[in-house]
């Protein structure tokens, strides 16, 4: 099923290598002239374009823009005990992990009265995409809103599409996970849109908004502009961040689903091909990858995949995604060769499951998450394992992060210098000023003394 690349024996350099891995056809840059069209939209005419586009792509016309509080509430309480108590679970496993991700002040001394702080400092406001079109994410509401929560952000806004079959408001359990995370502020807009959205602010367009944003206390205006944009999507939501980075932070660009897996002959071909599926299942173009010196795994894997994927719930979905372009096993010469592959191809998610995974995973440079030995499958870090599963995709994983708190973060650098401590520097100040031909630089220090 997957369609095999040989690279046994060939020796090419990364970019070489980057060029022959298997690539989705449509990627961020191309979908951007698809979005730009839709940002402006946004920007000029607010929610009366975001109900036209809802209209077009969600296939529902909500009434509320803004999610009413009374919905959050009541998802709330029809939420089924068992997802709420995994919702909760999750949420502390995340807050456990990103609560250790905050960085600690400091506070150094120069020169003898002369100090500098690194202070970390929250954004005030963010968006928060949660998506919503072939599936649902609560756990993306989760993924997003603990690692602003923990990093100190004080304003949280959720945007997830309306839904045809709730009457256009975003998923129930979408809005129950954005009530367990206390978040109030709740939008019914999915894709471009959203992002747009927070980037620009959206202005109201009817009175179910005036009365919405009055309700709010936020006057005419539906949706002010936020600080930093994160969150998931597909390949328009990964655009449209791209887009705007630069008049909004962005977090990565955590577009559509990748998984690799570098197998050796160790590797439970079984374990490997229900690992592929799994991420295979989020959006027919998404990557599944098999990297491995072995082509016996190699074809007791297509067999595994060949018995399990019609039986599967999407299994069109899934076929489309494993035999695209963007899918496909790579053959190599051995562990080391796979990880060179691993490292070029930058995946959003690494399983490890090779003799000595620990040792491999320590060699590895370029990927969102990795995933170490038979016990850890991507699955568990999507919901459970305390890491975020919001992660650099396209090869971004080359210099992009996971989601983290210091995505909502930012140093600022405290200066405190006394009297003495300018004047022991007002002669190099001086020189170096006067070299860069700034000599009123140095004269606003000479004049102090
Ligand atoms: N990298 C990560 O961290 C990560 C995490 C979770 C999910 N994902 C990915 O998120 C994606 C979710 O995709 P989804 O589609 O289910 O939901 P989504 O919410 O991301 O996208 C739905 C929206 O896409 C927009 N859209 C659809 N077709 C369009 C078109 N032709 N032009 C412009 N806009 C269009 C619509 O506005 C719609 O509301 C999947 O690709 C999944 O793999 C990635
Ligand atoms: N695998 C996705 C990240 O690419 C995250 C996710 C959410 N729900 C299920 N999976
Ligand atoms: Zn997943």
């Amino acid at each position: 099923m997957l369609t095999r690349t040989d690279l046994r024996g060939r020796t090419l350099t990364s970019s070489e290598l980057a060029a022959t891995l298997p690539r989705a056809a449509l990627d961020v840059e191309a979908a951007q002239e698809r979005i730009r069209p839709i940002l402006d939209d946004v920007r000029d005419r607010g929610a009366a374009a975001l109900r036209d586009l809802a209209e077009r792509f969600d296939g529902v016309r909500p009434d509320h823009v803004r999610v009413p509080a009374e919905a959050i509430s009541d998802a709330l309480e029809h939420l089924d005990p068992e997802v709420r108590e995994a919702l909760e679970a999750s949420i502390a496993h995340l807050r456990a992990g990103h609560g250790a991700q905050l960085p600690r002040e400091t506070s150094t001394e120069i020169v003898p009265g002369g100090v500098v702080r690194q202070r970390w400092v929250p954004v005030q406001r963010v968006g928060l995409y949660a998506p919503g079109g072939l599936a649902v994410y609560p756990s993306s509401v989760v993924m997003n809103a603990v690692a602003a929560q923990v990093a100190g952000v004080e304003e949280l806004a959720i945007a997830s599409p309306p839904q045809k079959e709730f009457g256009g408001l975003p998923h129930p359990v979408i809005l129950a996970a954005c009530a367990l995370l206390g978040v109030a502020e709740v939008y019914a807009v999915g894709g471009a849109q959203a992002v747009a959205m927070f980037a620009y602010g959206a202005k109201v367009e009817d009175d179910v908004d005036r009365a919405d944003a009055a309700a709010a206390g936020t006057g005419g205006v539906l949706c002010e502009p936020v600080d930093v944009v994160t969150g998931p999507g597909n390949v328009y939501v990964a655009a449209a961040k791209r887009a705007v980075m630069g008049t909004v932070g962005i977090d990565a660009e955590a577009g559509t689903t990748e998984i690799a897996v570098l197998a050796d002959t160790t590797a439970n071909p079984v374990h490997v091909a229900v690992d592929l599926m799994s991420q295979a299942e989020h959006d027919p173009a998404a990557a599944s990858v098999l990297i491995t010196d072995s082509p016996q795994l190699a074809d007791a894997v297509d067999a595994e995949l060949a018995a399990r994927v019609p039986a599967t719930r999407h299994s069109d979905r899934m076929r489309t995604a494993l035999t695209g372009p963007q899918s496909g096993t790579v053959l190599v010469d051995d562990v080391d060769h796979g990880v060179a592959v691993a490292n070029a191809y930058g995946a959003e998610h690494l399983e490890i499951q090779t003799d000595d995974a620990s040792g491999v995973a320590d060699r590895i440079r370029n990927a969102g998450a990795v995933f170490v030995g038979p016990y850890s499958p991507v699955p568990l870090g999507d919901y459970l394992a305390g890491s975020n599963h919001v992660l650099p995709t396209g090869g971004t994983a080359r210099f992009a992060s996971g989601l983290n708190v210091t995505a909502y973060i930012r140093s600022v650098q405290v200066v405190e210098y006394g009297e003495t401590a300018l004047k022991e520097l007002a002669a190099p100040l001086r020189a170096l000023a006067v070299s860069e031909d700034l000599p009123a630089h140095a004269e606003a220090v000479d004049e102090r003394f």
